[in-house]
């Protein structure tokens, strides 16, 4: 069967409450997060930390994604952030947008260059259904400052945004097929348009880094509000007064290949 059908069928279960991942996140799109809980599909817009479950964690340490991986982490590779993202059609507030982004923003590594994404298409993804838009050439700058865009409709928790970008900088619809994997570095800037089909968008990723990256602290850095947040959010799930934001990174990381020397 193919991975992007298994996942299919488990987040089914998972929707339906047949099976319990420990440490598991799933989130609601803000549009219905304060609705009865309904448990299916249409409740549920992201399946966040599935490292736990070694049938979806295969997806991690498959050789096909790994070969391109390691040409940006050498051989120590760690799972750092897994997601399966449900992009619900929009309810009418365009909540269901990704806004622009740098992924380094939420991570509180580096070096930047040894950071991967992988995100595979679950199923044929277009402009009408939300793909992944992407400002080519981006990934050569810097860290941008990032926060809550100003979305008259909600945005959704931590779905910070890049404070400022160039609107004319030419931007590209990645349109893909189903089982189609996109690489892309930390710093490239992108995020993903409203899903305006009445299906749902779905999408596995896994966020790579080597394991020779070392942890920085972020206070005084443009990272410190989603530190906070993350840090805070992190301690009502585990019940911690205190835990740092790189632990929340060491938590959840896994090594898939080689050995895990610092991260
Ligand atoms: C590189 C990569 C990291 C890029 C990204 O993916 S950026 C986005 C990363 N962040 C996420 O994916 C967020 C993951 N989700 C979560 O952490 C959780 O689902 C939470 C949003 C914290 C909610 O969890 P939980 O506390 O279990 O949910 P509850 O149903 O009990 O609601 C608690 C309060 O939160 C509110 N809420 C729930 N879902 C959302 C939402 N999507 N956006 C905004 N607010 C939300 C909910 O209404 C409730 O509010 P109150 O009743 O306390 O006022
Ligand atoms: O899948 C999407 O719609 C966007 C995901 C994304 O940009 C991210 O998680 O960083």
């Amino acid at each position: 069967m193919c991975i992007c059908t298994f996942f299919r069928q488990e987040f089914e279960r998972i929707c339906r409450q047949e099976v319990k991942v420990p440490g598991l996140l799933v989130m609601r799109d803000v549009a219905i997060a304060k609705s009865e809980f309904v448990p299916d599909e249409r409740a549920v817009s992201k399946l966040q930390d599935f490292q736990e479950n070694p049938e979806l964690f295969r997806y991690c340490a498959l050789p096909q994604i790994l070969k391109y991986v390691e040409c940006f982490t050498g051989p120590n590779i760690m799972a750092m952030h897994t997601m399966l993202i449900n992009k619900p059609p929009d309810a009418g507030k365009k909540t269901s947008r990704h806004p622009m982004h740098q992924d380094l923003h939420y991570f509180p590594f580096r070096p930047s260059d040894h950071i991967v994404c992988a995100w595979t298409a679950m199923e044929k993804v277009n402009r009408q259904n939300g793909c992944l838009v992407v400002l080519p050439g981006t990934h050569k700058g810097t860290l941008q400052e990032h926060d809550y865009p100003d979305w008259e409709g909600g945005v959704n928790k931590m779905y910070h945004g890049l404070r400022d970008y160039d609107p004319n900088h030419p931007r590209m619809y990645v349109e893909m097929e189903k089982g189609d994997t996109v690489f892309f570095h930390p710093l490239l800037i992108h995020g993903s348009g409203m899903n305006q089909t009445q299906g749902f968008r779905k999408a596995i990723s896994c966020h790579y880094a080597s394991s020779d990256c070392y942890y920085i602290d972020v206070k005084g850095t443009t990272q410190e509000n989603i530190g906070n947040e993350v840090q805070e959010i992190a301690g009502k799930k585990y019940g911690i007064n205190e835990v740092a934001f790189k632990d929340t990174w060491a938590f959840r990381g896994r090594l898939v290949q080689g050995e895990r020397t610092s991260l």
